[in-house]
């Protein structure tokens, strides 16, 4: 039987950062992968989807922006197929680079679904591995839920196989996910509905911030419904009937579920070593990413955490300084976590929306600013997507604890506000610095309409 130092299941975002690190402090490392490299992020998560977004936002573009800057585009043919062709082929290479990147670190990489035998031992395609370290990162996968005709729905996984673009399309959810997939589908001028339970998408973000987004994707011809579930679901000869809470129907020609993820946590054993997991299944872990018991760690999706790539990259490279280079507090601060909704146009979010500012200092100051203007792309179009920005701040200094926006730029413009954050900026701090015009980046650090 080989033994390692550290033995890690599960070869997405945070297990390969985290075997990278730990094999180039010159631990003995193996990686056990159960599908393909690069786990969630890199083939049905992150990378597609922004593949995509790019995508849709240059066929939009095309359609409807091109002519006012002087462009003939006669041919308006699209190829939908020959896209995802190309988006594959550069996943594909992303996984050869990711399997480069462990060979060339010394990780050994073994491919099949891994089980714990119990603390220290890990049995994968029969065989046994004793692991001194044991890391649990095998991230999320899509919820279906238990109604009548569920089964028709596509997740988010099998979105990312579609070879051509439906003409009229449901997303349920009211997640990242429904609202990327929504943007994706829409701006490919494919009829789409989002369906949603309560009053608003996106409720754990700045309220304030999302009504903005819900009014340019109903601007933008987007079908939302609010307060509404979807109770069962008829399969037709053509396409799909989807049953609302109200009484209504809908017809689709297909639809998606993006009602969340749960943990993959079925296939580890866990039952056989004392890790605990919540309610919801979740492998609890404190801040250093130790399970229950020693010797066993867990991060990323698995985990309570943030769902987010950079969150899981961050842990595992951490939790390696910690275990095999002497970093002895080596931990993720999650304190500003920047996040990006890549809605069209994006959402982006550092800190804490204007209610849960409310909410945490009841007895201190807090003061809201927020603005609204043309991004200059639409300077010479007759159609208009108004930029929404805001910012949260606490005390009498003004300290920013809250900074969002929707708006063209928006995803590229928000890490270096993080990093200010991260320092305890002001909003004096903003106003000393000097804008860059004409830009979207600078309404933050000219913003002067204080809100009541
Ligand atoms: C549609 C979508 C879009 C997203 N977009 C973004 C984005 O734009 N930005 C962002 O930051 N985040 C995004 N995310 C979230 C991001 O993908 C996840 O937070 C991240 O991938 C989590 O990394 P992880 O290492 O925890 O798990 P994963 O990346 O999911 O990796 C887990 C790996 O474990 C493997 N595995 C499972 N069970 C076993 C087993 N028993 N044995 C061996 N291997 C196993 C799986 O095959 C998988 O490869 C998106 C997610 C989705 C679904
Ligand atoms: N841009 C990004 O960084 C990005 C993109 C996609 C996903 N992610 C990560 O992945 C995670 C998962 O995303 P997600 O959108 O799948 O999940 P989510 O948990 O963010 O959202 C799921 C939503 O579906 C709703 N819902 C649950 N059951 C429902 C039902 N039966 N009918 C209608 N609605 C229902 C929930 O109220 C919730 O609002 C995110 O939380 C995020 O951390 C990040």
């Amino acid at each position: 039987m080989q033994s390692f130092d550290y033995i890690v299941i599960g070869g997405g975002s945070g297990g390969i950062a985290s075997a990278n690190r730990a094999a180039l402090h010159g631990a003995k490392v193996l990686l056990i992968e159960g599908r393909y490299l690069g786990g969630t992020c890199v083939n049905v998560g992150c990378v597609p989807k922004k593949v995509m977004w790019q995508g849709s936002e240059l066929f939009h573009q095309m359609m409807t922006e091109t002519k006012a800057y002087g462009f003939d585009v006669t041919s308006q043919d699209f190829d939908f197929s020959t896209f995802v062709a190309n988006r594959d082929n550069y996943i594909q290479r992303l996984r050869q680079l990711y399997q480069q990147g462990l060979d060339q670190n010394g990780v050994q990489v073994v491919f099949g679904l891994a089980r714990l035998k119990n603390q220290q031992e890990v049995v994968v395609n029969g065989e046994s591995y004793i692991g001194k370290h044991i890391l649990l990162a095998t991230g999320g996968a899509p919820v279906i839920p238990e109604i009548p005709g569920a089964e028709y729905g596509l997740t988010s996984n099998d979105f990312f196989d579609m070879r051509e673009l439906p003409k009229k399309v449901a997303i349920i959810g009211s997640g990242y996910v429904a609202v990327e997939l929504a943007g994706v589908l829409s701006h490919f001028q494919v009829e789409t509905h989002l369906i949603y339970r309560h009053d608003h998408v996106l409720r754990s973000f700045d309220r304030e911030t999302v009504s903005h987004l819900e009014e340019l994707y109903r601007k933008e011809g987007l079908h939302l419904h609010p307060y509404q579930e979807v109770q069962s679901v008829k399969k037709q000869s053509q396409g799909y009937q989807l049953n609302l809470s109200d009484g209504s129907f809908l017809q689709v020609d297909l639809f998606i579920w993006a009602v969340g993820r749960k943990p993959m946590t079925d296939s580890l054993g866990l039952e056989t070593t004392g890790v605990r997991v919540n309610e919801q299944g979740y492998i609890q872990v404190d801040e250093y990413q130790n399970t229950k018991v020693a010797g066993i760690y867990a991060l990323g999706d698995l985990t309570c955490q943030p769902h987010l790539t950079p969150v899981a990259i961050k842990e595992g490279r951490q939790l390696s300084e910690r275990l095999f280079n002497h970093q002895v507090d080596a931990k993720a601060d999650l304190t500003y976590v920047p996040t990006v909704v890549f809605s069209h146009p994006p959402l982006g979010t550092v800190g804490l929306s204007e209610e849960e500012a409310r909410q945490k200092y009841p007895d201190e100051l807090i003061t809201v600013y927020t603005s609204q203007f043309n991004p200059m792309r639409y300077a010479l179009l007759s159609h208009k997507l108004p930029a929404f920005f805001k910012l949260v701040c606490v005390g009498k200094k003004e300290q920013v604890i809250g900074l969002h926006g929707v708006g063209e730029g928006m995803d590229e413009l928000l890490q270096g506000f993080a990093v200010a954050m991260g320092l305890g900026a002001t909003k004096a701090d903003f106003d000393r610095t000097i804008a860059i015009h004409p830009t979207a980046a600078e309404e933050f650090v000219t913003m002067t309409r204080k809100k009541d």
